[in-house]
């Protein structure tokens, strides 16, 4: 896989340690563009250290993350939207004090050239840019569900909206690759397979990259999986492949056994 031309992103062999543990060991995956990859793994396998990587909180110890076909060197969260690389977090992180629209529009900001925020913060501003921008943060919201609630404040919308609403300001920046970390968590049987149907609808667009605990979402949405124990890829291919291999059924049903 990682020798994919076509990959956007690409891990070569990275190693992350934390003390003495190994949270990543030589793990190699490649991302293209228009396809859905998903990483997946019992508790503790390296997935969130893994998204970490990806957007430069943690710093690997040796190997590479390559963005575009050269090596992202001293990369840090803030450098991710100048790249074109766009991320869900666990936690929302919505602004709680701003409309469902505003938070769309301040995702849409990078392509805006003097910028929502300093809109808001009363700089001189484009009447122009921030017109485009609205239409823009509001086409996001229409294909997500939910334009329906853009005047609202995300804390008055059920969970499952909220993610919406963060999936539609994570989109709105138009990001080459868009990572999601855990969009599962917290969310009923419906809604994961609403989001299921989200996800699955990005195919053909940006490069996607699905961290997640959650089995069938993964197997469902994704074009490939790469599996990881312990740090370590224990699997990668097709879900189908990947679901019957008889590492990844060991490792799952070890956690079963471990009582996660
Ligand atoms: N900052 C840290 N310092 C020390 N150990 C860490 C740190 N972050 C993660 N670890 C350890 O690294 C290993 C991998 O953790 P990680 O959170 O990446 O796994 P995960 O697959 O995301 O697990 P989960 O599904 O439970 O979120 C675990 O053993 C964890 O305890």
């Amino acid at each position: 896989m990682s020798d994919s031309p076509s990959a956007l992103l690409e891990l070569r062999e990275v190693t992350v340690r934390f003390d003495g543990l190994v949270a990543l060991d030589t793990v190699s995956l490649a991302a293209p563009r228009g396809r859905v990859t998903g990483v997946i793994g019992p508790n503790g396998a390296g997935k969130t250290t893994l998204f970490n990587v990806v957007c430069g909180f943690v710093r690997p110890r040796s190997g590479e993350v390559r963005w575009r076909g050269r090596a992202l060197a001293r990369h840090r969260p803030h450098d991710l939207a100048r790249l074109g690389i766009a991320r869900t977090l666990q936690g929302l992180g919505l602004f709680p004090g701003l409309t469902v629209l505003e938070n769309v529009m301040v995702g849409a900001d990078r392509h805006a050239r003097t910028g929502f925020l300093s809109g808001l913060l009363a700089a001189p501003r484009a009447d122009r840019d921030e017109a485009a921008l609205r239409e823009r943060a509001m086409a996001r919201l229409d294909e997500l569900g939910v334009a329906g609630e853009a005047a609202r404040r995300p804390g008055e919308l059920p969970y499952g909206a909220q993610k919406r609403v963060a999936l539609a300001r994570a989109l709105a920046a138009e990001p080459d690759l868009l990572l999601l970390d855990e969009p599962a968590a917290g969310l009923s049987v419906g809604e994961i397979e609403e989001l299921a149907a989200l996800i699955g609808g990005l195919r053909g667009g940006p490069a996607v990259v699905l961290v997640e605990h959650h089995m069938d979402l993964v197997m469902g949405v994704c074009d490939q999986v790469v599996v990881l124990d312990f740090g370590r890829v224990i699997a990668a291919g097709a879900p189908g492949e990947v679901r019957d291999d008889p590492a990844v059924l060991t490792a799952y049903l070890g956690e079963e056994v471990r009582g996660a």
